[in-house]
């Protein structure tokens, strides 16, 4: 058996979140490791979000994102959070800075706890979601679910923050949509060739969103950080909303700002649970301190 990993079991708005501690190790969490803990009920999770060493001068490290599923994500808002938590418990700093395969993020910890990602810029055109055919307008592309001449919903905004998101626009309740049973067909769509993250959304009000996300390699989640900023975004460009948005997920709210510099800056909590050691290869665990769950 590698010799074991430290983790810490989190969740930002009940995202389920793995911080796994690779600083100063040469191995990585394996896909195998990944399906190991999230078969598990007491370490599943939705996103790992594994710690190595940096790799670009300035950042302060590389952090690769690993769904349930095993497959890897570019970017991952509420685990974001999580890292900078667990980061400013360990060393008393307040501002981080990590390299995603989405880019370089910058993050800050508030006085009240909560925390402040900057989620990089949104990208619209359609070789950058990425969509397999041209769409001139990202901002309502021709999709369906259910019968031609009554869809269940239509024609999404469609936009990247690092990994690919569709927003489906509803009048009514989320909660009133069978996510589950379309989700899976939509993230799965031929339109997406590398799958995307699903998302049902109801304007309020010029500055509130209410959301459900259906997540590419995770499934249903009570909060997905990258749907909420890719949902903001979408809202402003279509005239839906302001810049300033309060959006209103199944675990809670988060807070996103569209700067005029293009940038996107989600705010919100993180809570640890527990802490323990795993094996990077396997996924074996033991646990290490007392805690939720
Ligand atoms: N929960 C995350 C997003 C997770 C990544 C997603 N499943 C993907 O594969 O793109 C968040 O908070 O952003």
């Amino acid at each position: 058996m590698a010799e074991l990993a430290r983790f810490a079991k989190m969740n930002g708005l009940g995202n389920a979140i793995i911080v796994a501690d690779m600083r100063g190790r040469s191995d990585r969490v394996t896909p195998d490791a990944a399906r190991a803990l999230a078969a598990d009920q007491v370490t599943t999770f939705d996103q790992i979000m594994a710690i190595y060493d940096p790799v670009v001068g300035g950042t302060d490290n590389y952090i690769e994102i690993l769904n349930c599923d095993g497959t890897q994500a570019q970017a991952c808002g509420n685990g974001t959070r999580c890292v900078v938590q667990a980061l400013a418990a360990e060393t008393g700093r307040k501002t981080f800075t990590f390299e995603t395969k989405a880019g370089i993020l910058t993050a800050e910890e508030h006085e009240d706890g909560r925390i402040s990602v900057d989620m990089g810029k949104p990208r619209f055109g359609w070789k950058e979601i990425p969509l397999a055919e041209e769409f001139a307008d990202t901002s309502r592309i021709e999709l369906q679910v259910g019968p031609i001449d009554a869809p269940i919903v239509h024609s999404p905004s469609v936009a990247s923050m690092g990994n690919p998101h569709a927003i489906f626009w509803v009048d009514g309740d989320v909660n009133e949509y069978e996510l589950d049973r379309f989700g899976p067909l939509l993230e799965n769509h031929p339109i997406f060739p590398e799958k995307a993250n699903i998302t049902i959304a109801q304007v309020t009000s010029p500055e509130t969103l209410t959301m459900r996300t259906w997540e590419r390699g995770a499934g249903l989640t009570l909060a997905c950080g990258s749907a909420a900023c890719a949902t903001a975004v979408s809202a402003a460009r279509t005239g839906r909303t302001g810049r300033r948005v309060t959006v209103t997920l199944p675990g809670g709210d988060l807070e996103i700002y569209w700067r005029e510099d293009d940038h996107v800056i989600m705010t919100g909590p993180a809570e640890w649970e527990f802490a323990g050691r795993f094996d990077p290869l396997t996924g074996d665990w033991q646990r290490e301190t007392e805690g939720v769950a």
